[in-house]
C-alpha cells in the first residue's frame, strides 16, 4: 500500500489554479526529492497534504485513508521562519509540541510522549541542548528541533518543506544521512529543495513540478534535459543541465 496518494488534486489560490492534475504516489521507503521553480507550487502541495490549503479537486489518502483522518501520520518540518523562534519555551518543550495532534490540547503528556521526544532528540544530536531556550539557538540548531518536532509524532509520512536552506554542509550532511536512513526504515519523505545536484544524489526517486508533476521516477531515470527544460525553463545547453548530467 502506498504511504500517500494525491490524485487530480487541483488548487487555487487568490483566483490562480496553483496546481493542476497532480498524481503522486510515495510508497513506505521512498526518499521523494520534489523540485521545480520558485512558484511552482511545491510548498502548496505540502500545504494541501496538512490541510493548511483547501484543494479545488481531487483526494489524498495517507495509507489508504483520507488524510484528513489520519492527521498524526504525517509529520511536518516548515520552513524555519515559520516557527515562532520568539517564543519562551525550551528545545524539549518545542518538540514536545510535535506531539500535540496525539495527545491532544487538554490532556498532559504522559510517559509515551516523553519517550517519543528524548529519541527525536537523539536522533538529531540535540539532547544536551533539550533545556535551552528555542530562541537561543544556531540556524543549524533550530532545523534540527524542526525535524525532531516532526519526528516525535512517529509519522509514516515526514515532509520537509526546504531544510537545507542556510545550513552549513556538516549540518546538511547529517540530515541528509538521517532522511536517508528514515527512508530505509520505511518511513516515505517527500522533501522540497533546491539543491537539485544534491537531490540527484541522495534521493531515491525525485518528482519534477510546474503546477503539474512534469515528470517522476528514479534519478537515473531522469537523465533526458528535454524533462527539465520543460520543468524549469532552462535555456539549451545550459551548464546546469551538465552539472546535473543530463546534457
Ligand atoms: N495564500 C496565497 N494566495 C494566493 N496565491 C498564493 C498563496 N500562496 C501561494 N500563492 C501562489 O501560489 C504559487 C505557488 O506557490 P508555492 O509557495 O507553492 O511555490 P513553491 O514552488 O513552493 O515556490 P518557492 O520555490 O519559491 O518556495 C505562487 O505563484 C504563489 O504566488
Amino acid at each position: 500500500m502506498t504511504a500517500l496518494t494525491v490524485r487530480d488534486l487541483h488548487v487555487r489560490l487568490g483566483g490562480r489554479l496553483v496546481l493542476h492534475d497532480v498524481d503522486l504516489d510515495i510508497s513506505p521507503g521512498d526518499f521523494v526529492g520534489l523540485v521545480g521553480p520558485n512558484g511552482a507550487g511545491k510548498t502548496t502541495l505540502l500545504r494541501s497534504v496538512l490541510g493548511l490549503v483547501r484543494p479545488s479537486g481531487g483526494t489524498i489518502l495517507a495509507g489508504g485513508e483520507p488524510v484528513a483522518k489520519v492527521r498524526d501520520k504525517v509529520g511536518y518540518v516548515p520552513q524555519r521562519h515559520e516557527f515562532a523562534w520568539d517564543f519562551p519555551i525550551s528545545v524539549e518543550d518545542a518538540v514536545l509540541s510535535g506531539r500535540v495532534r496525539r495527545i491532544g490540547w487538554l490532556r498532559r503528556a504522559g510517559v509515551p510522549d516523553y519517550r517519543a521526544v528524548k529519541q527525536a532528540l537523539e536522533r538529531v544530536g540535540m539532547t544536551p541542548l533539550r533545556r535551552r531556550p528555542v530562541g537561543q539557538l544556531s540556524g543549524g540548531q533550530r532545523q534540527r528541533v524542526l525535524v525532531a518536532r516532526a519526528l516525535a509524532l512517529n509519522p509514516s509520512v515526514l515532509l520537509l518543506d526546504e531544510p537545507f536552506t542556510g545550513l552549513d554542509v556538516p549540518t546538511q550532511e547529517l540530515l541528509t544521512d538521517l532522511f536517508a536512513e528514515l527512508s530505509r526504515e520505511g518511513q516515505a519523505v517527500l522533501m522540497t529543495t533546491h539543491d537539485l545536484a544534491a537531490a540527484m544524489h541522495t534521493c531515491t526517486r525525485l518528482c519534477l513540478i510546474n503546477r503539474t508533476v512534469i515528470a517522476e521516477g528514479p534519478p537515473d531515470r531522469l537523465r533526458d534535459a528535454e524533462v527539465w527544460r520543460a520543468a524549469f525553463g532552462i535555456r539549451p545547453g545550459s551548464p546546469l543541465l551538465a552539472a546535473l548530467g543530463v546534457a
